[in-house]
């Protein structure tokens, strides 16, 4: 990897959309989504399900452009996002702030006037815990800086649901708690293989600060803990048998993955289990879905 200032090269609109993190908008819009459908015994109003995930989509694009302007040194001395377009000069600051606050505003007007006003504080919460309390501040700060950021990305689902009752409800938290408890397994994975390249960046990731044994430990004992907080929809009635058996069958095979991280001869496994958290999630939460439609 070159280290050199980049030669100035211009934007591409795949640039802009490279910015908002589009896969990982997805899968946090596909826990919105059935947030908003879970939430309602029929079928949500059309212009809440339309409305409500185009503007809580813009205001997660808004806060993962914020990301790349406030990481632009980070960005340059890792591998994995060397070639970012922020970090390459590609986009210049100046055009990436004004696209973080077209999105964002956007975002909000809509949330606003066309979803209602609790589903729009919201978003700006969880818009302000990933792009400034999450990236500008914990990041640098504490090894536990995920798990504490890590409730921006959980709201979603609460976003969904309030967006179509207008409440929130405890049913809404249990979904977020579920991916509360997911996100430190999910991002440790990545980072146990990025080890080095944080280590360079000087960010204060739990494998480098406490070692790879310990984030282990930890990503293990983060995952039973998910295991156990999956049960609970079951348990209070929110969810049926359906559900409960993928919940196990999944967590059985994440438990899989936290036992071949102990593994050493198994050198890719970090990151199969960071591949692995992302499907589980799908999975998981689809599960959830088909029970709430069939059960
Ligand atoms: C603070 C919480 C989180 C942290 C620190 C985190 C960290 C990361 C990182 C560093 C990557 C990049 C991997 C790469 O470039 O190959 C990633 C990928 C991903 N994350 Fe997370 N994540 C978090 C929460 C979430 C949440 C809540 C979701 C969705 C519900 C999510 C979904 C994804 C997806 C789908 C990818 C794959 C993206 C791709 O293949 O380009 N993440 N995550
Ligand atoms: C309004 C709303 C719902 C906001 C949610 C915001 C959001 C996009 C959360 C995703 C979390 C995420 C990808 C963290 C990684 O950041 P990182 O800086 O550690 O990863 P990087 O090194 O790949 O940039």
């Amino acid at each position: 990897m070159n280290n050199t200032l980049p030669i100035k090269q211009t934007a591409r609109w795949q640039d802009y959309l490279e910015l908002c993190k589009p896969k990982v908008v997805a899968l946090l819009m596909m826990t919105a989504l059935i947030g908003m459908l879970l939430a309602s015994e029929s079928f949500p109003a059309w212009h809440i399900l339309l409305f409500g995930n185009i503007g809580i989509a813009l205001c997660a694009a808004s806060a993962a452009v914020i990301n790349h302007i406030v990481d632009k040194k980070i960005d340059l001395v890792m591998a994995r996002t060397h070639n970012r377009p922020i970090a390459q000069g590609r986009v210049e600051h100046q055009q990436a702030i004004i696209f973080a606050a077209v999105l964002g505003l956007l975002g909000m007007c809509i949330l606003v006037w066309l979803v209602n006003a609790l589903t729009a504080w919201l978003t700006l919460a969880s818009l302000i815990g990933y792009a400034v309390i999450y990236t500008l501040l914990l990041k640098r700060a504490t090894p536990q800086n995920i798990v504490i950021g890590g409730l921006a990305g959980a709201a979603p689902p609460l976003l969904g649901w309030c967006a179509v009752a207008g409440e929130i409800h405890a049913n809404a938290l249990l979904l977020v708690l579920i991916i509360f408890a997911w996100t430190p397994p999910h991002f440790w994975a990545l980072a146990l293989h990025r080890r080095a390249e944080y280590a360079t960046a000087n960010i204060p990731m739990l494998p480098v600060t406490h070692g790879e044994h310990y984030t282990k430990l930890h990503i293990l004992l983060y995952t039973l803990l998910l295991i156990i907080i999956t049960v609970f929809p079951f348990l209070t009635g929110m969810a049926g048998l359906i559900y409960l058996a993928s919940a196990l069958l999944l967590g059985g095979r994440f438990i899989y993955w936290c036992y071949q991280l102990f593994n050493e001869e198994n050198k890719k496994a970090a990151i199969n289990t960071f591949k692995f958290s992302i499907t589980y999630l799908m999975l998981l939460f689809s599960a959830l879905l088909i029970d709430h439609y069939t059960g």
